[in-house]
């Protein structure tokens, strides 16, 4: 499976704000890039952080990329992925509606009951890990079902949790020409933080969108896995 980590952050690095509300951090050449990327990914993954802040519906903007994978034999969506340990996805999220697959992660502490009201509003539950998401258990099952290539759309902490398992093969950043600020607002990577052995990355292209900066690299993996 080959992963790819999008996000748009600010030129000091936060994702949103301390209130985690969802700022318009790009303009719409960048969120066409995404739609873009989204429109060849076989799957989009969120973490439920990000279903709770933004309730995205991660599905395509532009009807004619859905009818590019329909006529390729793709559905006309990417399946949608939440990672969420414990269900606390909300069952009237847009993400559990029928434009997509949606797989929800749950770890194997989540109730039965829960798991069954997930089923009913639309999802397709997957258990993996005990109390908190296996992550790689959790990509294992999503390629078992055909999941070749990966996008990962946030937020920090399932972002920070990628990379420590060492599962991001790429990384799309846009930083935008804007400062948010703020100790308690979400960062690209948050997690607890990496402190003797950092991922690194080779910068492969910067391109000036909008009024800001994409940056694209490919992961190089942590020192001692190299
Ligand atoms: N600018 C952007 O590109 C962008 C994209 C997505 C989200 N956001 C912002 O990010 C914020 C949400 O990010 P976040 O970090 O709070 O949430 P997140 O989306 O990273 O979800 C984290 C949650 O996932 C669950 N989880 C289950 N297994 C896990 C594991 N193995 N590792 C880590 N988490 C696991 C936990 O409940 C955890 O709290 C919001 O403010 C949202 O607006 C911004
Ligand atoms: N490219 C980009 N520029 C931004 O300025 C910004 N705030 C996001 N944020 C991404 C985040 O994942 C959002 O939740 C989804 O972009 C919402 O997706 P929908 O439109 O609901 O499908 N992404």
């Amino acid at each position: 499976m080959h992963v790819v980590v999008n996000a748009a952050a600010s030129a000091d690095g936060k994702l949103s704000t301390r209130r985690r509300e969802q700022v318009e951090i790009s303009g719409s050449d960048d969120f066409a890039r995404v739609d873009r990327l989204r429109a060849t990914s076989d799957a989009v993954l969120v973490g439920v952080g990000t279903v709770l802040a933004d309730d995205p519906h991660l599905t395509l903007d532009d009807p004619s990329r859905r009818q590019e994978r329909e006529a390729r034999g793709d559905p006309r969506n990417p399946a949608r992925v939440v990672v969420d340990s414990s269900g606390r996805t909300p069952l009237d999220a847009r993400i559990l509606d029928d434009e997509a697959t949606t797989y929800v992660v749950v770890a194997d502490e989540t109730t039965a009951t829960r798991k069954a009201a997930l089923e009913d509003a639309g999802a397709e539950v997957l258990v993996a890990g005990d109390e908190q998401v296996s992550l790689p258990e959790a990509l294992a099952k999503l390629d078992e079902r055909g999941v070749d290539d990966l996008m990962v759309e946030g937020g920090g902490e399932i972002i920070y949790s990628l990379f420590a398992a060492g599962l991001v093969d790429e990384l799309s950043l846009y930083v935008g020409s804007l400062v948010i600020g703020g100790r308690d607002a979400p960062t690209v990577a948050d997690g607890p933080g990496f402190v003797e052995s950092f991922p690194r990355l080779s910068l492969r292209e910067v391109t000036h969108i909008d009024d800001g900066v994409l940056l694209q690299y490919d992961v190089m993996g942590r020192p001692e896995e190299q």
